[in-house]
């Protein structure tokens, strides 16, 4: 469900690893293009879709699946899953691959999934992997967790192909942790970026984003191998290294005082939400809330990065 950039990745990756696949999407005239073109023109143009990808707009196709990717954006998740849910079977697995916390219920995707369709099985797809990588067949490795280890294992077999390579987990909520947070870091990477701060400013921003991904993730049940793996540390490499990432490239635009353009950027919608948990728990999120005050107008970005630059000396945690 969700036939953006990364939703047709995945259905590609699916059906190279030998699934036949129905890709979703909204818009029902969309969809029957692609079905016609045999591509996603829009957000993933020159990559033609496998031959046993079946791109539709009829939801009740969707329902007849044997397992669900749910790929749109975290805060259009709720939305679409209760379009589904009265046509859905019990048991459904439903595998989240959306990065991001949902504003005012501060729920993470596998609970809205819990919430909106309670006879599912929710898990959670997530690591370094830009569609366009994926899409592509170039070697992408991520985490496949859910709290039911054996559907954990199953989803990486039916999944799996010599081009994506996917870790089993049990820890939901560390791997949605670090999906959610990595891209509200990216944002900060990418003002670093924007306003020409230097390569050692773009490493201390890593390494110090990192410190309060752990923080976070420790405060909210996360494994901290999950946190140094490819859902945590690996993904917070990847979208803070360049501009291929959407978050990076809507924080370079923030931080070179241009027009940040009309693409997904899911850091932008976490940030507050983030925050908000960090405080509720009494953790210091400094670069998030940095990112978060940027964006809600309350900080200029040099006052952010002067006010980082002043903080009390601490010893390094
Ligand atoms: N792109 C990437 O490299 C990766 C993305 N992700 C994550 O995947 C999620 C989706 O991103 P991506 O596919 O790239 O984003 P895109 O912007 O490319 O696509 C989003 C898709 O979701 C659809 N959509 C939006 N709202 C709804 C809704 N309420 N109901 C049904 N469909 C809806 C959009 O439809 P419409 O066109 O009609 O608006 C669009 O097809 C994000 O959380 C992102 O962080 C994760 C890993 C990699
Ligand atoms: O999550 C991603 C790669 O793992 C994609 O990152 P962006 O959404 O920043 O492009």
């Amino acid at each position: 469900m969700g036939a953006g950039a990364w939703g047709t990745a995945l259905a590609n990756a699916a059906a190279r690893a030998g699934r036949d696949v129905v890709l979703w999407g909204r818009d029902g005239v969309a969809m029957a293009e692609m079905a016609r073109l045999r591509e996603n023109r829009a957000d993933l143009p020159g990559i033609a879709l496998d031959p046993a990808v079946t791109p539709t707009g009829d939801l009740a196709a969707v329902a007849a699946c044997d397992a669900l990717l749910l790929v749109v954006p975290a805060q259009a998740c709720r939305e679409a899953l209760e379009r589904l849910a009265p046509l859905a079977r019990p048991g459904l697995p439903v595998i989240s691959c959306a990065k991001g916390i949902e504003r005012g219920s501060r729920a993470f995707m596998s609970e809205v999934i819990a919430e909106v369709m309670p006879k599912a099985s929710p898990a959670v797809l997530s690591g370094p992997s830009f569609a366009s990588d994926v899409a592509a067949g170039l070697p992408t490795a991520v985490t496949l967790a859910a709290r039911d280890a054996a559907l954990a294992v199953a989803v990486t077999r039916a999944l799996g192909s010599p081009t994506l390579r996917l870790y089993h987990s049990t820890d939901v909520r560390g791997v949605e942790i670090g999906g959610a947070a990595k891209n509200v870091l990216a944002i900060a990477a990418g003002i670093v970026a924007g306003r020409r701060l230097g390569a050692s400013a773009a490493a201390a921003l890593v390494a110090r984003g990192f410190a309060e991904l752990m923080r976070f993730g420790r405060a909210y049940g996360a494994k901290a191998e999950t946190i140094t793996g490819l859902s945590g540390l690996g993904d917070l490499i990847l979208t803070t290294s360049g501009p291929q990432s959407r978050n990076f490239a809507f924080g370079r635009a923030l931080g070179a005082g241009e027009a940040a353009g009309d693409k997904l950027a899911e850091g932008a919608f976490t940030a507050g939400v983030l925050v908000e948990m960090a405080a509720a728990k009494g953790v210091d999120v400094p670069v998030s809330a940095a990112v978060d005050a940027v964006l809600g107008g309350r900080i200029s970005i040099d006052d952010a990065i002067e006010a980082l630059m002043a903080r009390p000396q601490r010893a390094e945690a």
